[in-house]
């Protein structure tokens, strides 16, 4: 199962800032909103000075959500480390971050032989083009648009030029975009090429999931049809 080949637009919720005691029903209602895979994010307490979960929390996440997508946000160090734990537990996209590894080639290599689909992902200080040499190994580049660490920070659109950096040049990529992303902020992510789009607060906190689902999906999927009939 891929994500979308640069081609529609998938959303993914972010439950950080859900009610964690809950992790399988706040899961099931936000799919039931009308989200298109889960975006669920490891932090490690040295990558990112915050922790949630790992790969137990997936186990038994999994059997309570047949069939939907897993995307993984490592945000630890070391992500080698728990590419395998990671896929046993059924994990179907592993997303790592480029500061996090000193070899991202093998770590690629290692998510693919676990047999998952693979992202790469970037803090806002990291120039875009850190990235260039691995693009066409990965299934997805993860443009962050908050430092990682927390849900519900500002969003910051100075990340934004790096998204369209690699629109312009990978026409058929999935870029997303996650940090403050939510129906205030969907158009300006929209119109610089993103079409994957975690949203993590907005979301989770919104009195109408599925009104905003909708409504964001609406303007990545005009900028994509635009920008199609423009090739
Ligand atoms: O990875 C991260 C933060 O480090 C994100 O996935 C956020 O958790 C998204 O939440 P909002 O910024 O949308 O509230
Ligand atoms: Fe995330």
């Amino acid at each position: 199962m891929a994500l979308s080949n640069g081609c529609s637009c998938k959303i993914g919720p972010s439950i950080l800032n859900a009610d964690l005691s809950s992790l399988a029903s706040e899961c099931q209602r936000l799919m039931d909103s009308g989200s298109d895979y889960l975006h669920l994010d490891v932090m490690d307490g040295h990558f990112v000075p915050n922790l949630t979960f790992g790969h137990p929390i997936v186990k038994c996440l999994r059997p309570k959500m047949p069939g939907v997508f897993f995307e993984m946000h490592m945000m630890v160090e070391n992500p080698e480390r728990w590419v395998e734990p990671m896929a046993d537990a059924g994990a179907n996209m592993y997303t790592f971050h480029y500061e996090a590894t000193s070899d991202p080639v093998s770590c690629i290599r290692k998510i693919k032989e676990a047999g998952m689909k693979v992202g790469l992902g970037i803090n806002p200080p990291t120039d875009v083009e850190v990235v260039l040499p691995y693009v066409d190994m990965v299934d997805l580049i993860l443009v962050m648009t908050v430092n990682p660490g927390f849900g519900g920070q500002a969003f910051i659109a100075d990340c934004l030029p790096k998204v369209k950096y690699l629109r312009d040049r990978y026409k058929q990529l999935d870029i997303e975009v996650d940090g403050g992303v939510g129906p205030k902020t969907i158009q300006q992510c929209a119109e610089v090429g993103a079409n994957v789009i975690v949203s993590g607060s907005a979301l989770v906190k919104h009195e109408n999931p599925r009104k905003a689902i909708i409504d964001m999906r609406s303007i990545v999927d005009e900028y994509i049809q635009k920008s199609q009939l423009e090739r």
